[in-house]
Formats: structure tokens, C-alpha cells, sequence
């Protein structure tokens, strides 16, 4: 029998919905009374089917925001030089407030050399080293999108994280490091756990805000939540199940959602505010550009 869920479910695609709606609106001001329209190009390589979804999904969600979208699709084996001359002629480009190198990238292409091609002010991935060492010294940068998803859902539903113990287990230059760094930004007590942690269960009881990035299905469960714990769970594995395919996050949902206070489903948790917040990095570039106001609550 299914264990009882007691925990709020963080509605994700719903949140997600909101910050479009506010990124719109911020949007129509900006052509209203600046005469701006912010700009996103996004390059993908290749043909991994779950990237080009996630790209057309960039592209739809830009356009229905009422920013200009540009997609550059290459193929699989497009060199690094010709990337990496996409990449100066958008840097260049003053119609382009946004640029987003899709990952992964093929094997052939080194994807720091590229990502670290893209002019700052213009990563809306916030992966450029300049950004990572912004935001580690807590000064003003572009911030990786799925983890200022997790801020922005975590601040929603606690008001103040000043004081909570927050552990973030995984520790990818894209998710778990920048969490971390966000998470210490809000004064929490942040551990940064991962697979060689000792005893992971017991570190994870500690926490006050659970945030499982590890890529593993289902690795952390019920017993290792504390009592009222907020888990934000950023895993998205697609595995079959019963002969079916079935996508989890790393999270055994059931088991979790029995003993925490709060809990992101997946689908529906912090995928979709992934998409929300790089319309939202998009904005901010824009503004940055111009030296306008940044828009307020959409940034860390
Ligand atoms: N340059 C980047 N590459 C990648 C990023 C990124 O932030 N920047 N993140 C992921 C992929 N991604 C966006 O690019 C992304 C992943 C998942 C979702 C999402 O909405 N997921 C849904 C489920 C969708 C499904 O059924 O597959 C959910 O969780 O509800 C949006 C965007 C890797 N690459």
C-alpha cells in the first residue's frame, strides 16, 4: 500500500507559470517606455532528442513571453571552431541580450572552452567562470537557472531561510555547487554532500531544506528526511518500471512526501521553473544592457 503523503506539494509548473507572467508583463513595460525587446539565442548541437525539446520549449516560451527568440541549430558534427564563431557573432550582436549553448554537447566539443567563450553579461546560464566567481564572492552575476528556480521556491515558501540547515547533496558545477553558494547568499548553514559522503542518511536528517541533485533515481529516501524537512528534489532520471517508462526524480517521492513538510514532484517541480528562470536571466540582461532597473523577485 502507498504511504500516506503529509507533505505540501511544491507545485512547480504552477510557480513557473507565475514568473512568466511576471517576466511578460516586466516584458511589455520595457517596449512600452524603452522601446526594448530582449533577445535570447539558443545553439543546439545535434540531435539528442530530449535536448531539442527542452529547446523548442525555450523558443515557445520566449516568443509567448514577447522576447525575440533566435534558434541556431547545428549539426552533430559542427567544429569547435565554427562554434565557436556563432558564438563571437552573437557576443556581438546588440539584438541578442541572452545566449544559451544547449548541454550536453557532442564528445568532440570542449563545453568549458565554449561556455567560457560567451560574453558574460550575456550568459543567461550563468555557467561562464566570471559569473561562477561572482556569485561565490557573492557579488552581483548571472545565476544558473535550475538553482535559482529552487531559491525562488524555497523563499516562496519559507519567507526568510536565514538560520536553516540546508544540505545539498551532489556537487555539479551546474547544480549543486551554485545552490550551495545561493543558499549561503540567504544565510543558511549549508553541507555540500555527495556519493563518498560518510554516512549520507544522517547528514541529510540534518536538514532543514533537502536539495537532492545527484542523478541517481530514487537515492534518497523517506528515512533520510527530517521530520518537516522542505525537499527540493532537482533529478530528472527516466527509468522503465513494470515494463514501462516512467520519469523519477532522485527522490523516492512516496517515502519522502510521508515524512517532510514540503516536497517538488517530478514532473512538475523544478523542471519546469528551469525554462521560467532563463526567461527571467534573459530579462535581467536586457535590463543590465541598457542600464535599466533590474526586474524585482526575478533575480537571487
Ligand atoms: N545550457 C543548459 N543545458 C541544460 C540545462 C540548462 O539549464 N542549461 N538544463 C537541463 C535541461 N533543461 C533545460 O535546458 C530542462 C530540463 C527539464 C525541464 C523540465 O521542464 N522538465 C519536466 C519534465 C520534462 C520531461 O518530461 O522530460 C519536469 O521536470 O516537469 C526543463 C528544462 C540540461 N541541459
Amino acid at each position: 500500500m502507498a504511504a500516506e503523503t503529509k507533505a505540501k506539494v511544491i507545485d512547480g509548473k504552477a510557480f513557473a507559470e507565475k514568473v512568466r507572467e511576471q517576466v511578460a508583463a516586466h516584458v511589455a513595460r520595457l517596449q512600452a517606455e524603452n522601446g526594448l525587446t530582449p533577445g535570447l539565442a539558443v545553439v543546439l548541437v545535434g540531435e539528442d532528442p530530449a535536448s531539442a525539446v527542452y529547446v523548442k520549449n525555450k523558443g515557445i516560451q520566449t516568443k509567448a513571453s514577447g522576447m525575440n527568440s533566435y534558434e541556431h541549430k547545428l549539426a552533430a558534427d559542427t567544429s569547435e571552431a565554427d562554434l565557436l564563431a556563432l558564438i563571437d557573432r552573437l557576443n556581438a550582436d546588440p539584438s541578442v541580450h541572452g545566449i544559451l549553448v544547449q548541454l550536453p554537447l557532442p564528445d568532440h566539443l570542449n563545453s568549458e572552452l565554449v561556455i567560457n567563450r560567451i560574453d558574460p553579461a550575456k550568459d543567461v546560464d550563468g555557467f561562464h567562470i566570471s559569473n561562477v566567481g561572482l556569485l561565490g564572492t557573492g557579488q552581483k552575476s548571472m545565476v544558473p537557472c535550475t538553482p535559482l528556480g529552487c531559491l525562488m521556491m524555497l523563499r516562496d515558501h519559507h519567507g526568510k531561510l536565514a538560520g536553516l540547515n540546508a544540505v545539498v547533496v551532489g556537487r555539479s558545477n551546474i547544480v549543486g555547487k551554485p545552490m550551495a553558494q545561493l543558499l549561503l547568499g540567504d544565510s543558511c548553514t549549508v553541507t555540500i554532500a555527495h556519493s563518498r559522503t560518510k554516512d549520507l542518511a544522517e547528514v541529510c536528517r540534518g536538514a532543514d531544506i533537502l536539495v537532492a541533485a545527484v542523478g541517481r533515481p530514487e537515492m534518497i529516501t523517506g528515512d533520510m528526511v527530517k521530520p518537516g524537512a522542505t525537499v527540493i528534489d532537482v533529478g530528472i532520471n527516466r527509468i522503465e518500471r513494470d515494463g514501462k517508462a516512467k520519469l523519477v526524480g532522485d527522490v523516492h517521492y512516496e517515502s519522502a512526501a510521508a515524512v517532510a513538510g514540503a516536497i517538488t514532484p517530478v514532473p512538475g517541480g523544478v523542471g519546469p521553473m528551469t525554462i521560467a528562470c532563463l526567461l527571467a536571466n534573459t530579462l535581467t540582461a536586457a535590463c543590465r544592457a541598457n542600464g535599466l532597473a533590474e526586474p524585482e523577485g526575478l533575480t537571487a
